[in-house]
C-alpha cells in the first residue's frame, strides 16, 4: 500500500500533536489509500489499481502524468454518494492528523452519466462538512469552489456566479475560489473578467501561480487584482527565471505563499527538497503555509510536510510551532475564527512544546 514516511517515535508524535492549519488540498487529490480501496471494490469493472491514483515514496512523475492521476480519480468518484463518503473521510483523516483547520477546494464538475449538477456537487460537499461538524470532530472547514483553467472563459464565470450563490447562502462555509488545473493550458487573461467580479462580491482568491517556468506575463497580470493567497509561486523569484518586480509585487501586497513540498519534488517542478523555494521566502520573512495540495496522490500528510520543512532548512521545534500558528493570520473565515484558533494553539502550546 501508500505507506506515508514512518513517523514513529517522539520525533512523529511532536508532529501529529502540533495543531495545523491546512489552506491548499484539493479535494479529489486527497483521498486516502483507503478510500480508493473502498470505490475500486464498489466499480470494479473501472479495473483501477493503487499506482494508478497515488505516487509513491520516491517516485516521481512529470506535472502532467500528476493530471493522468486526477483523471482517474474522477472516473472514480463520479456520483453524489462518492462526493458525500471522499469529502467526510477526507476531512476525518485531516482531523486525525491534527488539522484544526481546514480550507479544502474542488471543481464542480457536471456528470452526464449520473445526473450530477455543479450546484449539487457543491450541495454535495457542503452536507459532508456539515455532517462533520454535527459528529463534532474538533477541525473547523470551509470551502473554495475551484476553477479548472482548461475549461476556459466561460465555465469559470459559470462557477464564479455559483460560488457568489453559496457564498451569500452557506452560513460561512463557502469563502472563496481557487484557479487550479493543468499550468500548461490556457491563459489568465481569459480568466481574469472572472475573477475580477469574484473579487468584487467579496470572494477572496487563492490561485495556484507559477507553479511552471515562463508565465512570467500571465503571474504578472493575476498579481494586479491582487489574489489573496498563492499556490506554489515556484517560479517567481528570479533565481528561476522570475522576475524582482514579481516577487516585489508579492512582498509588497503581502501575498501568502501555500508551499507544498513533496507535491513539488514529486511533480518534479522543484529539483529536490533543499532546493525548494520555501528557503527564498521564508529568509525574506514572507507568509509562508506548508500545505499538501494532494495528500491522496503523493502520499503524504501535514504532519509529514511540517517534519521535512523542518529536517530539510534545520527549524527548531519552536520556529515550526510559529509556523503553524502564522498560518493562521492566512485563514479565508472571518476574524472571530482566527481569534478562536488563536486561543486554542495557546492552550495547546505548553503540552506539546514542553
Ligand atoms: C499538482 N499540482 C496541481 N496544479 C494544479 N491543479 C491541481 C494540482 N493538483 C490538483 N489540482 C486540481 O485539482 C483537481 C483535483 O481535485 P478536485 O477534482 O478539484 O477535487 C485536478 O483535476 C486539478 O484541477
Ligand atoms: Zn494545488
Amino acid at each position: 500500500g501508500c505507506v506515508a514516511l514512518e513517523m514513529d517515535g517522539e520525533e512523529g508524535v511532536f508532529y501529529r500533536r502540533l495543531p495545523k492549519v491546512e489552506l491548499h488540498a484539493h479535494l479529489n487529490g486527497s483521498v486516502s489509500y483507503q478510500t480508493i480501496e473502498k470505490l475500486s471494490k464498489q466499480k470494479p469493472h473501472l479495473n483501477i489499481e493503487q499506482n494508478m491514483t497515488a505516487i509513491g515514496k520516491g517516485q516521481r512523475r512529470t506535472l502532467d502524468e500528476c493530471f493522468q492521476v486526477f483523471k482517474v480519480i474522477h472516473q472514480l468518484v463520479d456520483a453524489e454518494e462518492d462526493i458525500l463518503m471522499v469529502a467526510k473521510d477526507v476531512i476525518t483523516e485531516f482531523s486525525a492528523d491534527g488539522v484544526k483547520y481546514l480550507e479544502l477546494r474542488s471543481t464542480p464538475r457536471e456528470e452526464k452519466n449520473t445526473g450530477l449538477t455543479k450546484r449539487r456537487y457543491i450541495e454535495t460537499v457542503l452536507s459532508a462538512i456539515q455532517q462533520c461538524k454535527n459528529e463534532e470532530l474538533d477541525i473547523d472547514v470551509r470551502f473554495l469552489v475551484a476553477i479548472d483553467r482548461r475549461n476556459g472563459t466561460e465555465v469559470a464565470m459559470e462557477t464564479v456566479k455559483l460560488a457568489e450563490e453559496f457564498m451569500l447562502s452557506s452560513d460561512g462555509l463557502v469563502v472563496g475560489l481557487d484557479l487550479s488545473g493543468d499550468p500548461t493550458v490556457g491563459h489568465g487573461r481569459d480568466l481574469l473578467p472572472a475573477l475580477q467580479r469574484a473579487k468584487n462580491s467579496g470572494l477572496k482568491l487563492s490561485l495556484h501561480l507559477s507553479e511552471v517556468p515562463s508565465q512570467l506575463d500571465e503571474t504578472d497580470l493575476l498579481l494586479n487584482l491582487p489574489p489573496d493567497r498563492i499556490g506554489h509561486g515556484t517560479f517567481l523569484h528570479p533565481e528561476v527565471g522570475g522576475s524582482k518586480s514579481l516577487v516585489d509585487k508579492v512582498l509588497k501586497n503581502h501575498i501568502p505563499l501555500e508551499l507544498c513540498l513533496t507535491s513539488n519534488v514529486k511533480g518534479q517542478t522543484v529539483p529536490c527538497y533543499s532546493k525548494h523555494h520555501f528557503k527564498y521566502w521564508y529568509q525574506l520573512g514572507h507568509p509562508c503555509v506548508i500545505c499538501t495540495d494532494d495528500k491522496g496522490v503523493f502520499c503524504t500528510d501535514l504532519s509529514q510536510e511540517y517534519q521535512l520543512a523542518a529536517s530539510t532548512f534545520g527549524l527548531s521545534r519552536e520556529s515550526v510551532w510559529n509556523l503553524s500558528q502564522q498560518a493562521i493570520d492566512c485563514i479565508f473565515a472571518e476574524d472571530s475564527v482566527k481569534q478562536q484558533l488563536r486561543q486554542k494553539w495557546a492552550v495547546l502550546k505548553p503540552q506539546v512544546l514542553k
